[in-house]
């Protein structure tokens, strides 16, 4: 049997995320026949008002090729039976113990119990609550999982003193520190692309690969997190964790196998061989107000939540090295920005020209002819390869096009799952390929934690950048340094 227990359950990640997980896995059949959800929070809520709740975020999948067979209600019905809201506060013993009161009296018929528990909390309250989850509530009959949430510290200090906090009553095996960017389908075929497709593993290096870009861009601002997001900024909220998760896949050398321990074990190698991060390799933007046809776009500092005057960068750009011999002398940019005219994320890998001069003036510009690949992790999944070819005719006239796979042409209309379904079916499975180990953390803020504290104790002023626009014009001159533009900006 399992017992789901969400702490937190009033909050926004649970209401948007979470719940619609739990119920996609219930909804295909992937949870324990047997299995309770419990939210948890300080929240005044009857538990008919919490299945109220999570009925509004709530969608059905739906598997065209059984369209008319759909039983989205009656399953609806069936998952909030098994909803339980549980009010209480997370500092207070006596409360986890009603808790574990309340699984004990319904797991009685069942002779083993998994337990997961779902930080879905603010940061500054995950020691205590995991504390008090781990002393009164683990299962006495199967395991006791605890999935944290991002952010894990805000720096190498902080970061340690959670870890060791955590780890006082919970052993790594039973931590799942979670990145949802993992999770997402491109992210998972990462792998599979590189290490299943002979075509690729002879040029995944520097003799091929004259650049690779990961790019993270989101078209609306902080709006309502701007609370949170000022103690942290772009590069603790998307690149220490999401781009750098992803770079670490893109550039590990092979792993033994498939293991969970062999897949860290090759990340946390990479991450070990990156170069310290020069400020001179880093652009920082800060979006502002935008007035169109009428409309007005809020800046940064415009947020009620953010303090006046603040710093605090909305866009990042930089350069890392990986000082090893694969990737020696690579540019790997990162570029992550909020409010910009676009919401996406993707990989770019651009190559190496082809040597030698045999098209010629046929040929236009050389950046222009280049092989390019695109992983383009959202929206429209697709992966594409641009290459050159000859325009049909008479002639020798050449051209780029591309070689195109386009998700939702390739595989249907099923839509994909969410980044926390897998997520939280790996737990449920304790599949731990997907999740952060302490080492990778250590490594992940070791690289970022100089550079963040010279940005903080420099008082380096962010680039503006209207809302909506394509960014700082910073983060083009940080490109020209290296010979590189930006491929999501053509
Ligand atoms: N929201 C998102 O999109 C994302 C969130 N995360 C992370 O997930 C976690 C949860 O995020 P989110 O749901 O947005 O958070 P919320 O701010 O919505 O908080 C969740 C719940 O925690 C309780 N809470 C809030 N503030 C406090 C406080 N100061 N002291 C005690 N309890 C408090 C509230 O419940 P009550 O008062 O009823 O107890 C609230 O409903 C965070 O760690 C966040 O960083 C990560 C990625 C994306
Ligand atoms: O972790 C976070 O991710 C979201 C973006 O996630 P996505 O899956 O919608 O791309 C981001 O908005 C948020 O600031 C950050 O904390």
């Amino acid at each position: 049997m399992l017992s789901f227990v969400v702490f937190g359950a009033s909050g926004d990640l649970a209401k948007k995320k979470i719940y619609p997980a739990l119920f996609a896995l219930y909804y295909e059949g992937r949870l324990p026949k047997n299995f309770m959800i419990y939210g948890y929070a300080r929240s005044s809520m009857t538990t008919e008002e919490f299945r109220n709740k999570i009925a509004e975020s709530l969608t059905c999948r739906i598997d065209w090729s059984k369209a008319g067979e759909s039983d989205c209600a009656a399953k609806s019905e069936e998952f909030f039976a098994r909803c339980v809201y549980v009010p209480g506060q997370y500092d207070q013993a006596k409360d986890f113990k009603a808790l574990d009161a309340l699984m004990c009296e319904n797991e009685r018929a069942v002779s083993s119990v998994k337990r997961v528990f779902y930080l879905s909390i603010p940061p500054s309250i995950f020691v205590p609550v995991a504390q008090n989850a781990a002393r009164e509530c683990q299962s006495k009959t199967g395991d006791t999982r605890v999935i944290v949430e991002k952010p894990f510290g805000r720096d190498l200090t902080s970061s340690r003193e959670l870890t060791a906090a955590l780890a006082q009553d919970l052993s790594e095996e039973q931590t799942y520190r979670i990145d949802h960017y993992l999770g997402k389908e491109l992210i998972e075929n990462l792998t599979v692309m590189r290490f299943s497709n002979i075509m690729f593993q002879p040029l995944w290096n520097r003799n091929y690969i004259r650049n690779v870009q990961i790019n993270f861009s989101e078209n609306f601002g902080t709006e309502g997190r701007g609370g949170y997001f000022d103690n942290y900024g772009i590069i603790r909220d998307i690149m220490q964790n999401h781009l750098l998760q992803i770079l670490a896949l893109f550039a590990m050398e092979e792993p033994a196998s498939l293991d969970a321990e062999d897949i860290r074990n090759e990340k946390v190698k990479v991450i070990r061989c990156m170069r310290p991060i020069e400020m001179d390799n880093v652009a920082l933007g800060q979006y502002k107000g935008r007035e169109t046809d009428g409309k007005k776009y809020p800046a940064y500092l415009d947020d009620e939540t953010v303090p006046k005057g603040s710093l605090c960068p909305t866009f990042a750009a930089m350069a890392l090295f990986i000082d090893n011999a694969r990737w020696d002398g690579v540019p790997f940019l990162l570029k992550a920005g909020k409010a910009l005219h676009k919401r996406q994320a993707e990989i770019r890998v651009q190559f190496r020209h082809a040597p030698g001069n045999l098209y010629g003036e046929r040929q236009g510009r050389v950046e222009h002819v280049t092989n390019e690949l695109v992983i383009r992790i959202q929206p429209d999944e697709a992966i594409y390869l641009r290459i050159n070819n000859k325009v049909p005719g008479l002639g020798q006239r050449l051209d780029q096009t591309i070689l195109d796979l386009q998700y939702k042409n390739a595989y249907g209309q099923v839509e994909l799952p969410d980044a926390y379904e897998r997520l939280i079916l790996d737990v449920i499975n304790g599949d731990k390929r997907l999740f952060i180990r302490n080492d990778e953390l250590e490594a992940a803020w070791k690289l970022f934690t100089p550079l963040l504290d010279k940005i903080e104790e420099q008082k380096i002023a962010p680039e503006l950048y209207p809302y909506g626009s394509r960014g700082p014009i910073g983060a083009h001159y940080l490109a020209s340094r290296f010979n590189v533009r930006w491929g999501d900006t053509e």
